[in-house]
């Protein structure tokens, strides 16, 4: 009979990045518009053949876990990356796999955890391997003798490990020795390691210089995208523009507080990411966005950036009416959106125009609002 799988994936975060520098261990800092945590337990969390994630971080991090990847299971780690994942160990039950992963390796393609899985059917670890692409040589400032390469390959992570396999090969380890990898420590209690493919993307941020060369990786791409909207003026109601109340005798209606200048800001961040419009997330028919204040709606769209790792360079707004005067309003406008977006006031721009008396925005039956925004996002395969 197959036995049923459960298999864990641990992050091990409790590092102190020394070789990094920074203000904050590098697993906190930030690549690709997110810290650095965040897009590997994306990965694993999303993976179908992993149950659940744990997290193992510095003593006194679990408040940084949570604020960089929301609700998951914390454990306070070790002095070495060894003790580290022997304490996460200590704190998964019912596994019958485990994959270790390091939180310094941000990007984590799919295809590595599939082939890590699917090697655990018949080894007890399994590791993603690159071959050595230079040659190796000896040296103390004078080049002393040449490595032979041939079956030398670069360690990443993840390494999966039959559960039993690895809480065996910790138990057994002699402490007074460190290990800086767990293939290695089942190696030597006789278990199988087999080598899958790994992954340029998996590259480890060690060094200062490797935060740029992740950025690069993770190619961002700028993508553009428009977003327009249109509400009706009518006596009785209040007017919420650009994400404040201005007084007037008349406010815009609609199903929420009708803020056409957010509406339309919010669709152009949709647009951006292909996510559809403000209606499918917050479809007018449902009753719990009567009256509900837009700023929500926008930050949802910038929030959906956000977790993909992207970033929002600029938005322009141009709000089209004949009255009121837009131009008093503009600073507070310029101040309430770039809050919402978390971006400093230069990357926000409110523009206003009336239509010469023309059409219904002319003869102040409605507001329309155009927005563009520009944003950098991970770039996908083609
Ligand atoms: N006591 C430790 C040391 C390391 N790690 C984790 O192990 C991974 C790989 O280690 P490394 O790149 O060496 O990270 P640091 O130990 O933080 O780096 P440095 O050696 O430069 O301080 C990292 O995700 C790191 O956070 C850990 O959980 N606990
Ligand atoms: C686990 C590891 O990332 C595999 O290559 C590596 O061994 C960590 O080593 P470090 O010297 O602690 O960076």
């Amino acid at each position: 009979m197959t036995e049923v799988q459960r298999t864990v994936a641990l992050i091990v975060a409790a590092g102190i990045g020394a070789r990094a520098g920074g203000s904050v261990p590098k697993q906190f800092a930030r690549v690709a518009g997110k810290p650095m945590i965040a897009h590997s337990y994306r990965a694993l969390a999303a993976h179908p053949g992993i149950d659940a994630v744990v997290v193992v971080a510095g003593v006194g991090q679990q408040q940084m876990v949570r604020d960089a990847i929301g609700d998951v299971t914390v454990v306070a780690g070790g002095a070495t990356r060894r003790e580290s994942v022997a304490l996460g160990l200590a704190a998964i039950s019912n596994a019958t796999r485990v994959l270790v992963h390091d939180a310094a390796r941000p990007f984590l393609p799919a295809r590595v955890i599939d082939a890590v899985l699917a090697a655990l059917d018949t080894q007890d670890g399994a590791i993603p391997v690159l071959p050595v692409a230079d040659t190796l040589a000896r040296g103390d400032g004078l080049l002393g003798d040449t490595v032979t390469r041939d079956g030398l390959y670069r360690v990443q992570t993840p390494q999966g490990f039959r559960m039993a396999a690895l809480l065996a090969a910790h138990a057994a380890w002699d402490a007074s020795e460190d290990a800086t990898d767990d293939a290695q420590m089942v190696r030597r209690l006789g278990g199988g390691v087999a080598l899958v493919q790994g992954d340029p993307m998996l590259e480890k941020v060690t060094h200062p210089e490797d935060f740029a060369a992740a950025d690069a990786r993770a190619a961002l791409e700028t993508r553009t995208a428009l977003g327009f909207d249109v509400h009706r003026l009518e006596v009785g109601e209040e007017l919420w523009l650009g994400g404040i109340l201005i007084p007037h005798d008349k406010g815009l209606s609609g199903h929420s507080d009708a803020d056409v200048a957010l509406h339309a800001l919010t669709d152009a961040l949709l647009g951006t990411i292909a996510a559809g419009d403000i209606g499918t997330h917050f479809p007018p028919s449902d009753p719990q966005w009567k009256g509900a204040d837009s700023a929500q709606f926008l930050q949802h769209a910038a929030n959906l950036i956000a977790d993909k790792g992207g970033l929002i360079d600029f938005v322009d707004l141009t709000i089209m009416c004949e009255a009121p005067k837009i131009g008093p309003h503009r600073a507070a406008m310029v101040a309430r959106i770039a809050d919402l977006l978390a971006l400093t006031p230069d990357r926000v721009s409110v523009k206003a125009t009336t239509t010469e008396r023309l059409g219904f925005t002319g003869r102040g039956e409605g507001i329309a609002a155009q927005a563009v925004a520009t944003v950098r996002v991970p770039g996908t395969p083609r």
